[in-house]
């Protein structure tokens, strides 16, 4: 999903302030964090956008002017090359920008639930991004026959497992997770327990300092765990691969979808493609419809019960937004 947005110049903005560019690294109200380089300097600026404008997200690249030696003001939003949203009933936030893949975090224990799985990659269609599972504590062997099976389903609609163990066999993790970091913007998410800050903190050695600086700065106090933030990571290969960057979300429950439309939604389940455009009526909802070509391949198990499930509800719940 690309969107774009430009304030308008400040009356008020100095002739000679220094313009620059940079990376929202995080977010906290109206105040953000961005990532620069001033001066062939690498600076943490301090921003805020003028009036009450909060449409930046993390991973935004935004163009500044600076106000003061770390402060500055976001004058513009690039052009984004995808966006999620984290929405409920009542509203729809922008959760990161310009990710490039996002990452499900799960393991063989605790138990994980399937319907935050399916949620994560009809949220990773929808916003046009390429979506992994890593299966991590893979170390705990007598519940992994069991977790495989569990997610045998993902790996049937095409969606790539990776099994580590960020405690167990951390280099091991290292070199499977590294090459597909390596270039992109990558989003983690995953239920709590599942061992997502033990794998970030593998990938991003200084990931609790830079978070406490992020904290410090933006004066989140004791929400330090509930907001959205992104690590540059250098580029072990070579300097002129695009950066690579890894964004830790909170909470997995937050990923609502309120906002998807129907038409989204039946786009979203990459298994019901082959049946769409099959229905009987060109409008079909796959709910309860006759000849349903969707509902058939229920029927005859080609789709999972549960996924068709999950379609039923998001449509219930993209139905029953206030905005
Ligand atoms: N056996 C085993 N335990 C692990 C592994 N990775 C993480 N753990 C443990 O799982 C627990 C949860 O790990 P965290 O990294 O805190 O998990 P999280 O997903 O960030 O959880 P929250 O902080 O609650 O969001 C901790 O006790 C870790 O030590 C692993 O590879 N094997
Ligand atoms: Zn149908």
């Amino acid at each position: 999903m690309v969107d774009h947005y430009k304030a308008k110049p400040s009356k008020t903005a100095k002739i000679n302030v220094a313009a620059t560019i940079g990376t929202v690294i995080a977010a906290h109200g109206r105040h953000y964090l961005v990532h620069a380089e001033v001066d062939r300097k690498l600076l943490k600026l301090h921003c805020v956008t003028r009036g009450k404008k909060s449409d930046v997200a993390v991973g935004d690249h935004v163009n500044l002017n600076m106000t003061s030696a770390n402060q500055a003001v976001i004058e513009s939003i690039a052009e984004r090359r995808s966006l999620l949203y984290r929405s409920d009933q009542y509203k729809s936030k922008l959760l990161a920008a310009n990710v490039t893949q996002l990452f499900i975090v799960v393991a063989t224990e605790p138990g994980f639930t399937d319907d935050l799985i399916s949620r994560a990659l009809v949220a990773a269609e929808a916003a046009g991004i390429a979506a992994h599972i890593i299966l991590n504590k893979i170390d705990i062997a007598d519940a992994l026959p069991r977790t495989r099976e569990r997610l045998r389903l993902y790996t049937n609609l095409g969606y790539p497992v990776h099994e580590v163990s960020a405690i167990g066999m951390p280099e091991q993790t290292c070199a499977t997770l590294m090459p597909l970091l390596i270039g992109q913007s990558t989003i983690l998410i995953g239920q709590s327990g599942m061992g997502k800050s033990s794998l970030i903190n593998l990938i991003v050695p200084d990931a609790d300092i830079a978070t406490r600086e992020i904290s410090a700065a933006l004066d989140t106090g004791k929400h330090t765990t509930t907001f959205t933030r992104l690590y540059e990571v250098e580029n072990p290969v070579a300097s002129d691969l695009p950066g690579t960057s890894i964004i830790d979300s909170p909470g997995f429950q937050e990923f609502g979808l309120y906002q998807l439309s129907e038409g989204m939604l039946e786009r979203a389940f990459r298994e019901f493609k082959p049946y769409l455009g099959h229905c009987k009526f060109y409008n079909c909802h796959h709910l309860t419809e006759p000849s349903c070509a969707v509902l058939e391949a229920v029927q005859e198990g080609k789709i999972a019960p549960m996924r068709h499930q999950l379609y039923k509800q998001l449509l219930h719940e993209s139905s029953q937004t206030l905005y």
